[in-house]
């Protein structure tokens, strides 16, 4: 299967967020990724609710929630409410991760798991099977526009391997510092959902970078 973009509406122009929404629906790009921080998980506040029912009245494409938050289980019901198809919650901020998972299916969306740089992904493995999604940090939450770190390659390695007999059918996504320079590398390690602000919304023409990610041939990349 093709691998699926997700452009970040953290790094859109929120004066104009109808706008880009309206560039992302007409382009090549699968899902809406929507940062929501609560200042507490991590050191910045993104926004809430309000804004997220916005997004969901203007987006034509399913809507990839990372939640950034302590508690998440307070809230499962109302970001299914508010528009969610992928609720991703954070390993770090889940005390009870199975009933987490449990919730946000019988909230009807699929159940992600997201792992800070410094968690292994080892952690998830008698959770596996009961995903439909991985988000891989790739930089440490909180914040658009900061550098890919490079251990990420080893663990989408370790993870794809975990998945393929736990988890065939698993998303392993990927989120922070993704552009068009490190894409290939990181198919050949196993992602297959990309989340990007910064390398999308600060191009020149964001609708054509947004096609090049979508279209980069992993074909031709020796998998
Ligand atoms: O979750 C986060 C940051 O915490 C991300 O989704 C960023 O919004 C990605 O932005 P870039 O690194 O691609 O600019
Ligand atoms: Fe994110």
């Amino acid at each position: 299967m093709k691998h699926l973009i997700a452009p970040s509406l953290l790094a859109a122009d929120f004066a104009n967020l109808q706008r880009d929404i309206e560039m992302v629906n007409s382009s090549d790009a699968d899902w809406f990724h929507v940062d929501v921080m609560d200042g507490v998980f991590v050191p910045n506040i993104s926004f809430g609710f309000p804004v997220m029912e916005a997004i969901k009245k203007h987006a034509t494409k399913p809507l990839d929630v990372h939640l950034m938050i302590v508690n998440p289980d307070q809230y499962i019901e109302r970001f299914a409410a508010a528009g969610a198809s992928v609720i991703t919650v954070h390993y770090e901020a889940c005390t009870h991760l199975h009933r987490t998972v449990q919730a946000i299916h019988a909230a009807g969306c699929k159940a992600g798991v997201a792992l800070n740089p410094h968690t292994p992904v080892t952690l998830l493995k008698d959770i596996l099977a009961d995903l439909d999604l991985v988000l891989v940090m790739s930089v440490n939450p909180g914040f658009g526009g900061q550098k890919f770190i490079p251990n990420t390659l080893h663990k989408l390695r370790e993870l794809k391997a975990m998945a393929a007999t736990l988890n065939p059918e698993l998303i392993i996504e990927v989120d922070g510092g993704v552009d068009i320079h490190n894409l290939g590398d990181l198919i050949q390690a196993g992602a297959t959902a990309f989340v990007a602000g910064n390398a999308i919304f600060a191009a020149t023409s964001p609708k054509e970078m947004i096609s090049e990610l979508k279209n980069l041939n992993a074909g031709l990349l020796k998998v």
